[in-house]
């Protein structure tokens, strides 16, 4: 067996660090090890490295500076929510909605995968820092993967290298990921996290919330769970700054399933004068209760990961200039003259030759599929976005005056609703529902329960995170508000009723109005809804009839919703709070009452 080389000085002294390192070493055999330190010289050798193998495609530095291509294997393309397990030493700790893998069977398949895996590769010591530098609320992590295109992503999604070896100091305490390519086959991927020792091993993937350990499997799996033990939320949320033109400003967060929206909604151009959106954060959302009685949040995130398809300057603006240079796209189209392109981004010349995803020739007369891969994306720091202000650093983090839940549902939900209390915002999130997209695999477009869009990101029972949502809110004495929002309602022709996009400020609107207090709603059995006047439509084009689709609450529906929600909580057994079950009994108590 040939020695592993080590090729830079480890710039820690850490002892349960460098210790650990060796000993994944010792199992996985790299031929090199490299301590990434997050400096520039690092991302040139790194890039260029990436270039030769052919791995990255340089785009062109005159439309894309510093930018790059990534195709990533055609079997590889998405989070495999089916190879995704929770192992807790009870299999009803993970819940139902997880899929749970013992100790003893990850120590016995998947172990072993990683015995050899990365010989004659290099293995990247990833040290990255959860959070703002100097913030009590941040996380240390370290990913050990033997892939550069990870490293480089982690460089941008999170604050990479030294600055997160600074936190950590000589702490034993870290989340340890192990990721290696492996041979990717699917028959021999899987991504295993260990809540209680604050592990995670993935193997057999290099895409996305696969492979990117900082995000999913650390900031939602990892991190929802020590969240519960120690009082605060690990949430699927993005957080933006809303500014009235009075220059009152409220944040606001949100959960949105995966592809439903939060990034577009995050760095929004507000189509109302004189309204201002902050990005904050556009992923995940860490919330702890402050001694003010509010909920104060951060985004642990440095960087996006975001849909490409669909987004252009008149959809999303902001992402567009973000992407200006220095970013890492993958799976999107390339045209001639190394630049990129996909779905909704461009109109194209109707015989242009270009490259699909796979790098085979395209041309949108001919099309059968699309050229971009559905769920390809871009990397890029938040801070090339031109609306995220400096409050994405702030230590504190930011006070949030109002929480939104919300999916993709052609039908039923209404544009906005408010929930009468906290605990029936709780019975909102944990009752949502959303229509799946290409972000998994799996089919697209099926409807499915997705609780406060943490489905396949709650590292326990999500019986229990429900039970922990309540006490949170319990102990706030001034809790947010907390909205459905639905931009994606059709009418008969199966069209999307609401613009969206910048037209959702003036869903906003309404929702920082109605947390000052100032907005008048109506009462319905679900919940709060705008009066028709409620939404301000100044400047906009859409029908009395289109507006009052989207407001509009079928009770006779609601109850055929309410059987499957019922069916869904009973899944939890005797881990589901009462306070549910109880919100459960007054909605349809206020449906039935609706109806007479
Ligand atoms: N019709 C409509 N489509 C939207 C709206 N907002 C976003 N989309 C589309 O939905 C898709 C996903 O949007 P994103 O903002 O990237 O979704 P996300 O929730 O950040 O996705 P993840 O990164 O997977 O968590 C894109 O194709 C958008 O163009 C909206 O207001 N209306
Ligand atoms: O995790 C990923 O691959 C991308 C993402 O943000 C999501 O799916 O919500
Ligand atoms: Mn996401």
């Amino acid at each position: 067996m040939t020695k592993t080389k080590t090729m830079n000085e480890a710039p820690t002294t850490n002892r349960a660090l460098r210790a650990w390192v060796q000993a994944i070493a010792e199992h996985t055999r790299p031929a090199r090890i490299r301590w990434c330190d997050g400096s520039e010289e690092e991302r040139i050798t790194l890039e260029r490295d990436m270039a030769l193998s052919g791995s990255f495609i340089e785009l062109d530095p005159r439309t894309h500076p510093r930018s790059f291509l990534h195709r990533s294997d055609p079997t590889d393309v998405a989070r495999t929510e089916h190879l995704t397990f929770i192992s807790t030493p009870r299999r009803e700790d993970a819940g139902p909605t997880n899929h749970w893998m013992s100790r003893e069977e990850a120590q016995a398949r998947v172990w072993p995968l990683f015995a050899g895996a990365m010989k004659d590769r290099t293995m990247y010591v990833v040290p990255y820092l959860m959070g703002p530098a100097g913030s009590p609320f941040s996380r240390v992590g370290v990913e050990l993967t033997d892939s550069p295109y990870v490293a480089l992503n982690l460089r941008i999604m999170t604050r990479m290298g030294r600055a997160a070896l600074g936190h950590l100091g000589a702490a034993e305490s870290f989340v340890r990921g192990i990721h290696s390519l492996g041979d990717l086959s699917p028959d021999r991927r899987f991504v295993v996290h260990f809540p209680e020792t604050l592990e995670i091993w993935s193997i057999g993937s290099g895409y996305g919330g696969n492979a990117l350990l900082s995000k999913k499997c650390h900031a939602l799996r990892i991190a929802s769970a020590q969240a519960r033990a120690e009082g605060w939320l690990a949430e699927h949320m993005l957080i933006l700054g809303l500014t009235s033109p009075e220059g009152r400003t409220h944040y606001v967060t949100a959960a949105f399933p995966s592809a439903c929206g939060k990034t577009n909604l995050a760095m929004l151009v507000p189509s109302l004068p004189g309204w201002k959106i902050e990005t904050v954060g556009d992923d995940i959302c860490w919330m702890h209760p402050g001694s003010d009685g509010r909920l104060w949040a951060i985004n642990p995130e440095n960087g996006m990961f975001g849909v490409a398809p669909g987004t252009s300057l008149k959809t999303n603006p902001n992402a567009m200039k973000a992407l200006a240079h220095d970013v890492i796209f993958t799976n999107v189209a390339l045209r001639a003259g190394r630049r990129v392109w996909w779905e909704g981004m461009s109109q194209l010349d109707e015989h242009e030759i270009i490259e699909d995803w796979r790098g085979a020739k395209w041309t949108n007369g001919a099309a059968t599929s699309p050229a971009a891969h559905p769920n390809s994306r871009f990397t890029v720091p938040l801070r090339q976005c031109p609306s995220a202000a400096g409050s994405f650093d702030l230590a504190t983090g930011v006070p949030i005056s109002a929480i939104l839940f919300g999916g993709r549902r052609s039908k039923l939900a209404p544009l906005v609703y408010e929930a009468r209390s906290f605990r029936h915002g709780v019975y909102v999130g944990a009752t949502m529902a959303s229509e799946t997209t290409a972000a998994a695999t799996g089919a697209v477009g099926v409807l499915r329960n997705d609780p406060m869009a943490m489905l396949p990101f709650c590292g326990y029972n999500m019986g229990d995170y429900f039970a922990h949502w309540m006490a949170v809110g319990k102990g706030l004495s001034r809790p947010p508000k907390i909205f459905h929002v639905n931009w994606f309602r059709t009418g008969d022709d199966g069209r999307i009723l609401w613009p969206g996009f910048g037209d959702n400020i003036r869903v906003l609107k309404w929702i920082l109005e109605r947390v000052e207090g100032t907005a008048t709603a109506r009462e319905s059995a679900i919940g709060l809804l705008p009066h028709e006047r409620g939404i301000d439509l100044t400047g906009m084009d859409l029908s009395k009839d289109a507006l009052f689709q989207l407001l509009a609450v079928d009770s006779g529906a609601w109850l055929r919703e309410a059987d499957g929600v019922l069916e869904f909580l009973r899944k939890f057994a005797d881990r589901l709070p009462a306070a549910l079950l109880a919100e459960h009994r007054s909605l349809v108590k206020r449906l039935h009452d609706s109806l007479h």
